[in-house]
C-alpha cells in the first residue's frame, strides 16, 4: 500500500533514489543542500536551529556542512532517531515548553541559522492546511526572532496561498534581504516554496502585531507601522491590485447618463463605464427623463453615449461640453459660474465697489493680454510647424530655420542648427518620422497652454485644454499601466525608444523647457551652452551636412524618399533607414534557431562538394550566405579557408559568449515584432505572381492606391492610432508554396545550430592542427636523417607537403535503413563509419522500384 501511494504520487523520481544512494533519510535534504548552494548559508553558521526536522534529513546535510563542532539542535513533533553530531528532541514548535527546551539546549549562544520545514498534515483540506501552514511558519518565524544572531539567516518552507504575501511582508520587515526560491528538487506541483531570509535585523523590540497570526493574516491590508521597532521600513509598498468591485462581477459597466451629467469627475466615468443609459428606470429617474427631452442631447450625443469605449477624443471632448450645457440648464456649478467656495452652487454678485471694479478690470486686461500672447504664440507655432513640414518635403533646408531662430549673429545660427540637428531633427526629416516632430510639438503646445492648431476660439477653449491635457495624462498613465503588466509591451517600447534615441532627448528637453513656455529656440539655446560648447557644435552641424548627401546615397530620388515616408511603408523590411534595415537583417539573422540538442553529423558540416539539395535549401543557403556578408563578424578565424561554411548563418559578434549570445537571443526573438516568415513569404507570392506573369507591374502599382495609403491620423486619439497600427494592416496574398518554403527555410537553419556548427569547426581547425605538428616531426625528423641527400630530403619533405595538401576523396554516403531501435534515433548507428544517411526501407525499396522501371523502359 505503501509503495503503492509512493509510486501514485511519482514519489520515486531520481531525488528519492538519490536519497537512497547517499543515505539520507529523506528526500527533502536535497532541497537544503541547493537551497544552501545558491545562498551559502551553512558553510558560515556555527549554531543551528533545526525546526520541524523529522525524520531528519536536513539536520543531516547540516552535520556534514557545518564547520566541526558546530552545534545543531533538530526539533519535531515525531521522534527523530539519532543522528551523529546533532541534538534532537520531540516537541510542538507552537508552545512554550520547546522554547524553553530549546533555551536550555543554546545557553547563552545565539543561532545563525534557523531552518524550518514544518508541514502540518498535508492532504485533508487543502484551505485549512495552508493557513495552519502559515501560521507555523509565523511561529517557527518567532521562535527564530528569539534566538538568532544579529545578522543571521531563517529558512522556511511557505506554500503559495492568499497568506503568502502576507509572510512575505513580515519577513521583510525584519530582514534585511529576502528571497524567495523552488529549489529543483522540490515537485513542480507543490505548492511550496522556499524563503530565505537574510540580515536578521535584531530589533529591540518588535511589535506583536507582526508575529501575531489575527493581525497578520487578516488586518495587513493597512498596516500599522511599527514606529518602535527599528526594523519599520516605510519603503515597504504594498501593491495595490485592483479586481472586481465587490458583487460586480461583469466587465462591461453602463450607468443612466444623468450621473454623468452630476458627477464631479467625468473623466472618470469616461475612463471605467462602457454605456451611458437614457433608458428610465422603473422608479423613473426625473433628471434622466429632463436630459433626454433637452435638444443639447443630439443624435450624436445618444450615439457616443452607446459605446464609451470606442470613443477619440473629439468624441469625449464633445460630451464633455454636452454636460458642462446641460449642467448650466439644470443650474449646477460649473467651471465658469462657480466661486472660489465650490460649495455655493451658484454664487451671485449683487453689488461690486468702486475697488472691486478696478481689480475686475485689471483681472479683464491681465486677461486679454494673456490671451493676446498666447495667440502670438499659437501663430509662431504653427509657422514653425509648417516649416517643418516644408522641410520635410524638402521645399526648404534646415539652415533656413536655424538662421531664422539664431538670429542676426551668425555664430548663433549655427548654435541654432546644431541643435536642431541634436535633438535629430535632419537625420529624422530623412527617416519619414515627421510624426514624432508634430506629435512633440503638438505636446509642447498643450504643455504650454496651447491648444492644437486647428482650433481658434483659445478663449474659450479653455475647459477644452485642460480636459485634453487631463485625457492625454490618462492615456500615457494607461500606457504606464500597461507597460508595468506587459513586458513584451515594454521590451517593444524600449526598442522604439532605443531607435528614437535622439529623438528622445530631444522632447525630453523640450519638455522641461515648455514648462516655463520656452520655445524652440530657448530650447536650442539651453541645451548648447549646457552640453557640448560651441566646437562642439560646429563639428557637429559640420558632420551632419556631411552626413546628409550620404542619403542620397541611397539611390532614392527626393520624390521616392517623400513617398517611402509614409507610414504605409513603415513595416517593410528593406525600405526606410538603414539602422532599422541592418536591424531587422540581424533579426532575421537570430530568428528561428532550432535547439541545440540536436546532432550535426560533423561530415554534413564540412562536406567539401555540395551535395545536391532540395531548392528550397539552396535558396536558404544563398540567402543566409547573403545575409552573413552583411554581418561585420570579426571572427575572422573561424571563416579562414571554410567557404563551405558560409553557408551557415553567422550568428557570433566579437567574443561574446555562447551564454550570453544565446540569452540575447532569446529576448531577440521574445521582442520580435514583425513576423519576418509572413513578409517573405508574401514576398514570394509576389516575385512568383510577378515571373508568371500571372500580376503585372501595373498591377502592382495599381494595388499600392489603396486604402491603408492614405491613411488620414491627423486629430486622431493615440490610443486609437496605436491600435490601427497593430491591426488594420495590408492583408497580402500568401501561397501554400512560400510558406513552405519559409518553412522550409527555418527547418534548415533550426538544423545547423550555432553551437553545433562552432564546435564542427573547432574539431576541424584542431585536426588540422595536429596534422600540421604531425607534418612538422616528419619533416624534422628527414632533415636530421645523415643517409640522405639535401635534395632528397627536399624532395620528401615536398612530397609529405603535396600529400597532406591532397584532399581525401569524398567518401561515398552509406544509406543506413533504419529499423526497428534506429526509428527515430539520430545519433550513429551501432558498427557505421563515415558519412551517413538514414532512410526509411519503403524509401530504399521505392527508389529501387523506380530504378528498376526506368531501366525496363529504356530496353523497351
Ligand atoms: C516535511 S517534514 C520535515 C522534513 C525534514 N526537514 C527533513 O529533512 O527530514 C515536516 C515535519 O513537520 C513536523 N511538524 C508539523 N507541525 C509541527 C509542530 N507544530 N511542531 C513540530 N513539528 C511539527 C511534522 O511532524 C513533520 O515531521
Amino acid at each position: 500500500m505503501a509503495i503503492q501511494k509512493k509510486h501514485g504520487k511519482g514519489r520515486l523520481d531520481k531525488w528519492y533514489k538519490l536519497a537512497k544512494e547517499k543515505g539520507y533519510r529523506a528526500r527533502a535534504a536535497f532541497k537544503l543542500i541547493q537551497l544552501n548552494k545558491k545562498y551559502g548559508f551553512l558553510e558560515k553558521s556555527k549554531v543551528l536551529l533545526d525546526l520541524c526536522a523529522a525524520p531528519g534529513s536536513w539536520c543531516q546535510v547540516a552535520a556534514e556542512v557545518m564547520p566541526v563542532n558546530s552545534i545543531i539542535i533538530g526539533v519535531d513533533l515525531a521522534p527523530i532517531k539519532p543522528i551523529p553530531k546533532v541534538i534532537t528532541f520531540q516537541s510542538d514548535i507552537t508552545t512554550e515548553k520547546c522554547r524553553a527546551t530549546i533555551r536550555g539546549h543554546l545557553k547563552t549562544w545565539k543561532a545563525d541559522t534557523v531552518l524550518h520545514d514544518g508541514a502540518p498534515n498535508v492532504g485533508t483540506a487543502w484551505v485549512q492546511d495552508s493557513f495552519n501552514q502559515a501560521e507555523l511558519t509565523l511561529q517557527a518565524m518567532k521562535l527564530a526572532t528569539d534566538f538568532l544572531i544579529e545578522g543571521g539567516t531563517f529558512v522556511t518552507k511557505v506554500f503559495r496561498s492568499k497568506d503568502y504575501n502576507s509572510l512575505l511582508w513580515v519577513f521583510n520587515q525584519l530582514f534585511t534581504k529576502v528571497e524567495a526560491t523552488k529549489p529543483p528538487s522540490s515537485r513542480n506541483v507543490s505548492a511550496e516554496i522556499f524563503v530565505v531570509c537574510k540580515g536578521f535585523k535584531a530589533p529591540k523590540r518588535i511589535d506583536p502585531k507582526f508575529l501575531d497570526p489575527k493581525a497578520v493574516f487578516e488586518e495587513l491590508a493597512a498596516p500599522t507601522p511599527n514606529n518602535e521597532a527599528k526594523v519599520y521600513n516605510p519603503e515597504v509598498k504594498k501593491r495595490k491590485r485592483d479586481g472586481y468591485e465587490e458583487g460586480d462581477y461583469t466587465q462591461f459597466k453602463e450607468i443612466p447618463a444623468s450621473e454623468f451629467i452630476q458627477t464631479t469627475d467625468p473623466i472618470a466615468i469616461l475612463g471605467s463605464i462602457n454605456r451611458l443609459t437614457f433608458t428610465q428606470p422603473k422608479n423613473g429617474d426625473v433628471a434622466l427623463a429632463a436630459l433626454e427631452k433637452l435638444p443639447e442631447t443630439t443624435d450624436d450625443i445618444r450615439t457616443c453615449c452607446q459605446d464609451l469605449r470606442v470613443l477619440g477624443r473629439k468624441e469625449f471632448k464633445l460630451l464633455l461640453r454636452w454636460r458642462l450645457r446641460v449642467r448650466e440648464i439644470f443650474g449646477f456649478a460649473t467651471k465658469k459660474t462657480a466661486q472660489p467656495d465650490l460649495s455655493e452652487e451658484v454664487a451671485q454678485v449683487d453689488s461690486m465697489d468702486e475697488e472691486m471694479k478696478i481689480q475686475q478690470e485689471l483681472q479683464n486686461l491681465k486677461d486679454k493680454e494673456s490671451s493676446k500672447k498666447k495667440r502670438e504664440r499659437r501663430r509662431e507655432n504653427e509657422k514653425k510647424q509648417k516649416e517643418i513640414v516644408r522641410m520635410q518635403l524638402n521645399m526648404t533646408t534646415p539652415m533656413d530655420i536655424g538662421m531664422e531662430q539664431a538670429g542676426p549673429q551668425g555664430e548663433g545660427a549655427m548654435f541654432a542648427l546644431k541643435t536642431v540637428d541634436k535633438a535629430g531633427a535632419m537625420s529624422r526629416l530623412a527617416k519619414g518620422k515627421m510624426a514624432v516632430i508634430n506629435e512633440t510639438a503638438a505636446k509642447r503646445d498643450h504643455d504650454s497652454g496651447l491648444g492644437s492648431s486647428g482650433e481658434t476660439d483659445d478663449d474659450s477653449d479653455e475647459d477644452g485644454d485642460r480636459l485634453e491635457r487631463e485625457l492625454d495624462d490618462m492615456y500615457d498613465h494607461y500606457k504606464e499601466q500597461k507597460a508595468e503588466r506587459d513586458a513584451k509591451y515594454r521590451a517593444k517600447r524600449a526598442r522604439a525608444e532605443h531607435e528614437d534615441g535622439g529623438w528622445e532627448g530631444f522632447s525630453g528637453s523640450d519638455k522641461d523647457e515648455s514648462d516655463s513656455d520656452g520655445g524652440l529656440e530657448e530650447d536650442s539655446d539651453s541645451d548648447m551652452s549646457e552640453d557640448e560648447g560651441p566646437v562642439a557644435s560646429k563639428k557637429s552641424l559640420l558632420t551632419d551636412l556631411d552626413n546628409e548627401p550620404a542619403d542620397d546615397n541611397s539611390g532614392l530620388s527626393k520624390r521616392a524618399r517623400v513617398f517611402f515616408n509614409d507610414d504605409i511603408f513603415k513595416d517593410i523590411p528593406g525600405i526606410g533607414d538603414e539602422d532599422e534595415e541592418e536591424e531587422e537583417e540581424n533579426d532575421e539573422d537570430y530568428e528561428d534557431v532550432g535547439d541545440d540538442d540536436e546532432e550535426i553529423e560533423d561530415d554534413e558540416l564540412f562536406s567539401d562538394e555540395e551535395e545536391p539539395e532540395a531548392p528550397s535549401n539552396q535558396v536558404t543557403k544563398q540567402k543566409a550566405k547573403a545575409k552573413t556578408q552583411s554581418i561585420a563578424t570579426s571572427d575572422s578565424e573561424d571563416s579562414e579557408g571554410e567557404d563551405e561554411d558560409e553557408s551557415v548563418p553567422r550568428r557570433v559578434k566579437g567574443s561574446e559568449d555562447e551564454e550570453d549570445w544565446e540569452e540575447k537571443d532569446k529576448q531577440r526573438r521574445a521582442n520580435e515584432p514583425v513576423d519576418i516568415d509572413i513578409i517573405t513569404a508574401e514576398a514570394m507570392t509576389l516575385a512568383h505572381a510577378l515571373a508568371t506573369g500571372q500580376k503585372t507591374k501595373h498591377d502592382l502599382i495599381d494595388e499600392g492606391f489603396n486604402k491603408h495609403a492614405l491613411r488620414d491620423r491627423d486629430g486622431l486619439p493615440d490610443w486609437f492610432v496605436e491600435d490601427e497600427g497593430r491591426h488594420d494592416k495590408v492583408q497580402r496574398p500568401r501561397t501554400k508554396e512560400a510558406a513552405a518554403a519559409i518553412r522550409e527555410k527555418t527547418r534548415a537553419v533550426n538544423a545547423r545550430p550555432i553551437k553545433k556548427v562552432r564546435e564542427a569547426k573547432a574539431r576541424k581547425k584542431f585536426k588540422a592542427a595536429q596534422r600540421l605538428e604531425k607534418l612538422k616531426k616528419k619533416s624534422e625528423v628527414l632533415a636530421s636523417e645523415e643517409g640522405m641527400t639535401e635534395k632528397e630530403k627536399a624532395d620528401s619533405i615536398q612530397r609529405l607537403l603535396a600529400k597532406a595538401a591532397r584532399k581525401k576523396p569524398r567518401q561515398a554516403t552509406k544509406v543506413v535503413v533504419a529499423r526497428g531501435a534506429n526509428r527515430g534515433i539520430k545519433s550513429r548507428p551501432k558498427g557505421v563509419k563515415g558519412r551517413y544517411r538514414m532512410v526509411d526501407p519503403r524509401m530504399r525499396k521505392d527508389m529501387r522500384a523506380l530504378k528498376r522501371v526506368a531501366q525496363r523502359s529504356k530496353k523497351r
